[in-house]
């Protein structure tokens, strides 16, 4: 018998019929978090997970991808499938070579196992420290990790809330692989972009072999307006941080929708819309084509870099 699922109360489902865009992404654009959640039917979510989300399967998030102009994916392992890949991975192999794939491993998992994965498209773990998310992030667990992952060429996603990047910043630090940052470092927008916490982000990205996403505005904007009803301007509280880490390391952002958006609370935002968002905080054709083609290119299919 197949397991039934009952979403989380107040679950927000993902925008049914998104807008087209009238920001045409560039050939070859690569949306770097995505997510695919079930079928909880086919692929049952995780016993320790922290919700239990509406199903977004691979064929609803490549009918997305086409709709909006998207040319790959890269999936990100939700926690709501803690440690079993097989959604993601079957979303992989589906693809015809269109989107890669981070992973979340346990610290036995060994060398021959770690190959099978990168032979699947899989080429980073991600480590989450929202404790809303994961029950416990134990930082020798990681660091095994970390030492298994790196011979590979692979990096490390890491998510966790600005607030407590002052007490992670040295164990991230010491990390053997490039770091990719989701939703920048999730900044409180309230405070100003030049304030301390949001500082010490830029500091640390500088400082260290760190990528970072300029996504999720909709997770970050306190006062919106919400990117729905054809709002071409929204979430402006947001636009000034995603503006400034362009600008100050153009060559290693990425960006993603962040597609079915979990956990959020508020409304659930129009993904065209979203694609609209972009030339707010990459101005120029430049920034754009390196946001959007170039980096993720770089780090996901570094073959196919001239
Ligand atoms: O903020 C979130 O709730 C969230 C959750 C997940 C996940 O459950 O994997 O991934 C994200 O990128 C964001």
């Amino acid at each position: 018998m197949t397991e039934q699922f009952t979403k989380t109360p107040d679950w927000l489902d993902w925008y049914p019929n998104p807008s087209k865009p009238r920001f045409a992404l560039p050939q070859g654009t690569v949306d770097t978090h995505c997510h695919v959640f079930g079928p909880g039917a086919t692929f049952p979510f995780a016993p320790e997970r922290k919700y239990t989300p509406c199903d977004a399967g691979k064929d609803q998030l490549f009918a997305l991808r086409d709709h909006l102009g998207i040319s790959r994916n890269v999936l990100v392992q939700a926690t709501c499938h803690g440690a079993d890949n097989s959604a993601m991975l079957d979303a992989i192999d589906a693809s015809n070579g269109r989107a890669r794939g981070i992973a979340t491993v346990r610290p036995d998992i060994t060398h021959d196992e770690l190959v099978q994965l990168h032979n699947s498209g899989i080429r980073g773990v991600r480590f989450n420290f929202l404790k809303r998310l994961v029950n416990t992030s134990p930082k020798d667990e990681l660091r095994t990790i970390a030492h298994k992952i790196a011979p590979l060429g692979w990096h490390i996603v890491i998510y966790f809330e600005g607030a407590d990047l002052e007490e992670l910043e040295a164990f991230f630090a010491a990390l053997p692989t490039p770091l990719v940052v989701d939703h920048m470092g999730r900044p409180d927008t309230s405070q100003p972009v030049d304030g301390p916490d949001f500082t010490r982000f830029l500091r640390f990205t500088d400082k260290n072999d760190v990528w970072v996403k300029v996504s999720c505005p909709e997770r970050l904007s306190l006062t919106g307006p919400p990117a729905l009803n054809g709002e071409l301007r929204p979430y402006q509280d947001a636009v000034p941080f995603g503006r400034r880490v362009i600008a100050e390391f153009p060559d290693r952002v990425l960006w993603g929708t962040d597609w079915p958006h979990p956990n959020l609370k508020d409304h659930m935002p129009d993904d065209g819309l979203l694609v609209d968002y972009i030339p707010l905080i990459a101005e120029t054709p430049d920034q754009q084509h390196k946001l959007l083609v170039d980096n993720p290119t770089r780090l996901y299919w570094p073959g196919d870099v001239a």
